[in-house]
C-alpha cells in the first residue's frame, strides 16, 4: 500500500444515512485508490496497523481531528472570481451584460488569466474542493490553460469552454466569432485536454459547454450535441434558471429548456444542469430517463432564480443531483456554504416567507432537506452526477479527503469533553467548519494541501 490513514471519518451511505466510520484504516494504493478499508473489528485491522506502523506508510489522525470525502462543486465559472463577492445587485440579463460579459471577455489575455486561475484553484483546494466542474469563457488558450491548472495543483477539473455564438443575443465584444469556429474550437478543446488527461493522476476532462439556450444559435445547439456523442465527454449548461431564461427559451420554442437541450442531444449520463429551478415533472422525468443531473446552486438562486427549487420533490423523484457554488452569483468559493444555505433554503420554501399569509397556505409542504441530505449533495451525489468514482470515502473510490480538525487555534467549534456524540459532531462539522479547520487535502491519495 502507498499509505494508510486511520481515523474517524463520515461518508454518505444514501440521502438519508452517514456511516460513522470510527478508527478505520483507510489503505490507498499507488492509483490513489481507496483499496481496503478496515474496521477496528475486522481481523486484519492490528496486522495492517502495524506493518504500516513498520513500514512508516501510517498517518494517523489525531484526538478532534475528522476525515470527510473531498467536496465536488458542480458549477462554477472560474473567470467570474475575479468579481466574486460584488454586483449581485442586478436581475441576471443585466447583471450578464453590465458585469460579466466585460469581466469574461478580459480572458483574451492570457496574463490575467494565470494571476486569477492560480488563485482560484488554490482557494478552492485551501476550501475542500477536490473534484470542479468549470465554466471558462470562450477563449481556447485561457481554457486550456485552466485546465493545465487543475493537472498541475493537483485537482480533479472538469473544463469547459463556452460556446456563446448567437450575434442577436451576444455582444460584439464577447462572443464566437463563427458558428463554425465555436464547433471546431471545442473539438480541438477536447482533444487537447483529453491528451493533457493521459498525464494527469487525478484525471481532467473537457466539458461541452453551450453558455445556456437563449445566447446559441439552434445550429450551435445541435453541433455541440452531436460532438459531445462523438467523443462521449460531459456537458454542462444552465437550465430554467430564471423567470426570464425560461421564458425566453418557451418563447423560442414552444417548448422547455429541458425539452430544448434533450432534443439537440445535450441531456445525457455525463450532463449537468445548472440551476433548473422551473424543471416541470415531465422535464425532471426526462432528466431521470437520461441520467441528466441537477447542479443545485442555492446561493446564487437566491439573487437570481427568482424563486427556490423543490430539490426534495426532485430527489425524491430520483433525479441525480449535486451542489454547486456558482462563482461569482454565488459569493462564497466554499461548499460548505452551498449546503447550509441548501438546508435554509429547503425550510423557507416548506415553511413560506410572507408573514401576512396564513401558514397553512404559506408554503410548499415536504420541502425541507436535512443537513445529511445536503452533504450527500456534496459528495456522493456531486460522484453520481459526473459518472465518476468520487464522493464517499468508500473501497474502490478515489481518495478525495479532507481532515478537519476541530481543536486548531482560533476554532470556532464548540466540542467539549464528553458532551457530543459522533452523530452530533458530524453535524457541527457540516455547519461550523471553516477554512481554518480544513489542516489537509488529498486529491487521488495524494496531499494537495
Ligand atoms: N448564474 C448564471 N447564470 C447564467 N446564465 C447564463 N450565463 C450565466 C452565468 O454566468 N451565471
Amino acid at each position: 500500500m502507498n499509505k494508510i490513514i486511520k481515523g474517524t471519518g463520515f461518508s454518505s451511505i444514501n440521502l438519508q444515512e452517514i456511516e460513522i466510520l470510527e478508527d478505520y484504516l483507510f489503505c490507498i494504493n499507488d492509483d490513489g485508490f481507496i483499496a481496503k478499508r478496515l474496521s477496528p473489528n475486522d481481523q486484519d485491522y492490528n496486522m495492517v496497523l502495524k506493518q504500516a506502523r513498520s513500514e512508516e506508510t501510517l498517518m494517523e489522525l489525531t484526538e478532534g481531528q475528522y476525515l470527510l470525502p473531498g467536496f465536488i462543486d458542480l458549477h462554477i465559472h472560474a473567470p467570474q472570481w475575479a468579481q466574486t463577492g460584488t454586483a449581485l445587485d442586478l436581475p441576471l440579463y443585466e447583471w450578464l451584460n453590465t458585469y460579466t460579459f466585460p469581466l469574461e471577455a478580459k480572458f483574451s489575455d492570457i496574463t490575467f488569466a494565470e494571476e486569477t486561475y492560480n488563485h482560484l484553484v488554490d482557494t478552492l483546494l485551501g476550501n475542500g474542493t477536490t473534484t470542479a466542474l468549470y465554466f471558462a469563457t470562450i477563449h481556447e488558450e485561457a481554457s486550456f490553460l485552466l485546465a493545465k491548472i487543475c493537472a498541475e495543483k493537483g485537482q480533479r477539473g472538469l473544463v469547459g469552454k463556452v460556446v456563446m455564438d448567437d450575434p442577436a443575443e451576444n455582444p460584439d465584444f464577447y462572443r464566437d466569432a463563427s458558428l463554425e469556429e465555436a464547433l471546431t474550437g471545442t473539438e480541438r478543446f477536447i482533444q487537447r485536454v483529453k491528451e493533457l488527461n493521459k498525464t494527469t493522476k487525478q484525471g481532467v476532462y473537457p466539458v461541452v459547454t453551450p453558455r445556456f439556450v437563449p445566447s446559441c444559435t439552434s445550429e450551435a445547439l445541435e453541433g455541440l450535441g452531436k460532438i459531445a456523442a462523438k467523443h462521449d465527454v460531459h456537458i454542462t449548461s444552465h437550465c430554467s434558471e430564471s423567470d426570464w431564461a425560461h421564458n425566453h427559451v418557451k418563447e423560442r420554442f414552444g417548448k422547455n429548456d429541458a425539452q430544448v437541450l434533450n432534443d439537440f442531444g445535450l441531456l445525457t449520463e455525463k450532463a449537468i444542469m445548472a440551476h433548473a429551478n422551473f424543471l416541470s415533472d415531465d422535464d425532471a422525468k426526462t432528466y431521470i430517463e437520461q441520467g441528466t443531473a441537477i447542479a443545485h446552486c442555492p446561493i446564487s438562486n437566491a439573487y437570481f432564480a427568482n424563486s427556490v427549487i423543490p430539490i426534495k420533490h426532485f430527489a425524491d423523484m430520483g433525479v441525480e443531483i449535486g451542489l454547486g457554488t456558482d462563482l461569482s452569483a454565488g459569493y462564497d468559493p466554499g461548499i460548505y456554504s452551498a449546503i447550509r444555505q441548501a438546508v435554509i433554503s429547503s425550510r423557507m420554501l416548506e415553511d413560506g416567507v410572507d408573514p401576512s399569509k396564513n401558514a397553512a397556505s404559506r408554503g410548499r409542504a415536504h420541502s425541507r432537506i436535512t443537513a445529511n441530505e445536503a452533504f450527500y449533495f456534496a459528495t456522493a451525489g456531486g460522484g453520481e452526477s459526473i459518472s465518476l468514482p468520487v464522493g464517499r470515502l468508500a473501497e474502490n473510490y478515489a481518495f478525495d479527503a479532507q481532515i478537519i480538525d476541530t481543536k486548531i487555534k482560533d476554532s470556532s467549534m464548540p466540542i467539549f469533553e464528553g458532551m457530543n456524540s459522533l452523530q452530533d459532531i458530524f453535524q457541527k462539522l457540516v455547519y461550523m467548519t471553516q477554512r481554518r479547520n480544513i489542516i489537509s487535502v488529498f486529491v487521488q491519495g495524494e496531499r494537495v494541501k
